[in-house]
């Protein structure tokens, strides 16, 4: 199976890394474009794949084109890359917000969504994987394979692609923002930078492990942390003063609310 990735940037890199490192596909078997030289010469000595700046040469040798180009660029790309699609090519689509229909454009064209995720890159991703309207069985269950290798992998309605884009397309960033304001934290309190990190990524790594293997919900966790007149309860009145908890929801809704514009280019 030769799979060509349209875009060889963040988010491709992260898959490319993963599915090559757990032998997923053999690296001749993977392609890479950009108008980037220099991230094509990068995946080429990172990864041993194939590069090439001509999208349609290598669409038309591949049986999986994986696009992961930016939405806000499809109208340019898509094109040439259809018109040089293989007839019984699969295509995944990594681009957030880019609805199937819009890339099988009245075609019969075998569409299926992913939204993954970059943690993919140390195999803990987790990615949405949605069929388009002519995508069958195994095509998504070639999807399942490619992110399943890098991560979890579940099957959404593709109604639902623009709400996982919001909690986690997004969502490492999310985390790593709290984790700055952690950190910046303990540089004013005066732990030292390098401790501060160990511990505070431990401490998220952690209770996402806790989270998970209890099978608790969350609020109960924090329940058990919080002891009464104590320091987390300190800490968590601050931040319900501060409207933490709203904000975060609405900035999944804003995220959501992006995703979805984004269909309209
Ligand atoms: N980053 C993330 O965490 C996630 C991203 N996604 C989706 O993945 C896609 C890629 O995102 P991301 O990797 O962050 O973006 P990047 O900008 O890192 O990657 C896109 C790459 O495509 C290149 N490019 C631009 N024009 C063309 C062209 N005509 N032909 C081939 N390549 C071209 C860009 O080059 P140049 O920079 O020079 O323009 C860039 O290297 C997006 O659609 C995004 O919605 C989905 C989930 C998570
Ligand atoms: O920010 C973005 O638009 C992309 C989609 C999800 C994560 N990154």
């Amino acid at each position: 199976m030769k799979i060509t990735f349209i875009g060889a940037g963040n988010m491709a890199e992260a898959i490319v890394a993963g599915i090559i490192k757990q032998n997923v596909v053999e690296a001749a078997d993977v392609c890479v474009t950009d108008i980037n030289e220099e991230r094509l010469d990068h995946f080429t000595e990172q990864y041993g794949v194939g590069r090439t700046t001509d999208n349609a040469a290598a669409v038309a040798q591949a049986d999986v084109i994986v696009l992961s180009v930016k939405p806000q660029i499809f109208p340019d790309v898509w094109p040439e890359i259809e018109r040089a699609l293989k007839s019984d090519a699969l295509v995944i689509s990594i681009m957030a917000g880019i609805p199937s229909a819009k890339i099988a454009n009245g075609k019969p064209i075998r569409v299926v969504r992913v939204m993954p995720n970059t943690p993919a890159l140390v195999g803990e991703g987790a990615a949405g994987i949605a069929a388009g309207e002519f995508a069958v069985e195994a095509d998504v269950e070639i999807a399942c394979n490619l992110l399943g290798a890098v991560g979890v992998a579940v099957v959404v309605d593709e109604k639902e692609i623009d709400a996982v884009t919001a909690l986690s397309g997004s969502g490492p960033a999310y985390v790593f923002y709290l984790l700055e304001s952690m950190l910046e934290a303990a540089e004013q309190m005066g732990l030292e930078k390098g401790v501060s990190r160990e511990l505070a990524l431990s401490t998220v790594i952690g209770a996402a492990k806790l989270m998970r293997e209890s099978g608790e919900e969350a609020a109960g966790l924090r329940a058990k942390v919080t002891s009464k007149g104590g320091t987390t309860h300190a800490a968590i009145s601050t931040l319900e003063e501060h409207g933490v908890k709203d904000a975060v929801v609405a900035a999944l809704k804003a995220a959501q609310t992006r995703s979805i514009e984004l269909a309209n280019g």
